[in-house]
């Protein structure tokens, strides 16, 4: 997303208690026109409270919530221009798909001409096939039947898509190709989504942004590679994904980077460390390195940052494959190779690996080391 892009959505300060318990403990977000923005979490964390602020099915107890710059405090549900799609499809199972789709405009008293028309606009921007029309939910796989609950969603033209895991209950496969749909989507229609999901992956794909909230509180929002490789903690670095975490001592930071200690890590680290959190000083710090930018060295051949693990287990995953493995000191460490049809290590080997400093991102926090 263009930075330029107005303002669609201004949430400011949201605060919302459910008796004692802070499901929002002040939640501020501002989402960009067009943008797509992914909001993921631990179960809990306050994703569908914050996208139930936004539809106007809940009140916020305090904060500021704008469209478009409209007040959106004190608006109902229904007069917002916001379209919510839910995880457990809310079809009308004794209405036809036609009429499913319809129901919104048929709502606001709609012609009846025009409805027709806008639910065959529908079906085609959502690739059903024109037979589904008259035929019942029930009559429908768990794809066509998403898919009708987005036409149903898009009919009325929100300017806010809001999608509460709507892809969750669907298989592997199916969900591979509705999340390819819901990209199409976005890009054709031109629409904003806000979409709240359990599945990483499907973030990372869809999203311009994710926004990775904790505990009622929003801890990064950022382009998905931004929140991958620079994450704000070490929390939000292990929930995005496998990854290394290892202790080391910053000695010094300036322009170009840190210097850091890791007495018994590394025997030969070429400093300094380029990328590091703006908040990174001087003491303890974290040395994050993703299992994909590890690399096992040949005999002879140097890298600027190694270790030496012994492989305790290993995972194919298709078209890459993840070693766990053990450091000297007893601390784990996860690289992760492209698949080929012989292994490069096998249990109990002993491997060096190699990164490059450019490949470390450092954050506050841990023990020295
Ligand atoms: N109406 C309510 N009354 C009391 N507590 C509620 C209510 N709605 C939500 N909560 C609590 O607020 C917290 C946040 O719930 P929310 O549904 O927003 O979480 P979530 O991040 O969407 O979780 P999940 O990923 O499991 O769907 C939870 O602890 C939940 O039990």
């Amino acid at each position: 997303m263009t930075g330029q892009a107005a303002t669609i959505l201004d949430i400011r300060d949201i605060r919302k208690n459910f008796g004692a318990y802070q499901a929002l403990k002040g939640v501020s977000l501002s989402v960009a026109q067009g943008e797509f923005i992914a909001l993921v979490g631990p179960s809990g964390c306050g994703k569908t409270t914050l996208l139930k602020q936004i539809a106007g099915f809940e009140t916020p107890d305090s904060g500021s919530l704008s469209i478009d710059g409209q007040d959106m405090l004190g608006v109902p549900a229904a007069a917002r221009p916001t379209s919510m799609v839910f995880q457990k499809l809310a079809l009308f199972p004794h209405m036809t798909v036609a009429d499913n789709i319809g129901f919104p405009l048929k709502l606001r008293k709609v012609a009846a001409d025009v409805i027709a028309r806008r639910v065959r606009d529908m079906i085609e921007l959502m690739q059903l096939k024109p037979e589904f029309l008259a035929r019942y939910p029930r009559q429908l796989s768990g794809g066509e039947q998403q898919r009708v609950a987005l036409a149903r969603s898009m009919i009325s033209e929100p300017k806010l898509l809001l999608l509460d895991e709507p892809l969750s209950a669907l298989d592997v496969k199916l969900k591979k190709v509705l999340q390819a749909e819901l990209k199409r989507l976005h890009r054709s229609v031109g629409v904003t989504f806000v979409h709240v999901t359990h599945d990483l992956e499907e973030a990372m794909m869809l999203a311009d942004r994710i926004c990775v909230m904790r505990a009622g509180e929003i801890l990064q929002v950022g382009q998905p590679n931004d929140i991958y490789y620079r994450p704000a903690d070490a929390f939000v670095a292990g929930f995005i994904g496998d990854t290394n975490l290892l202790p080391v001592t910053v000695t010094g930071v300036d322009g170009a980077g840190a210097a850091i200690s890791a007495p018994g890590l590394f025997d030969r680290a070429r400093l300094p460390v380029p990328l590091v959190a703006p908040s990174l000083a001087a003491g303890p710090a974290h040395l994050m390195v993703r299992p994909e930018l590890l690399a096992p060295l040949a005999a002879g051949q140097r890298a600027e940052f190694e270790l030496e693990a012994r492989v305790s287990e290993i995972f194919s995953k298709g078209g890459t494959v993840q070693y766990r493995s053990i450091l000297a000191d007893g601390s784990p460490l996860i690289f992760e190779l492209a698949g080929s049809s012989t292994q490069p290590a096998q249990i109990g080997d002993v491997i060096r690996l190699g990164f490059a400093n450019r490949d470390i991102y450092l954050f506050p926090g841990g023990q020295s080391r």
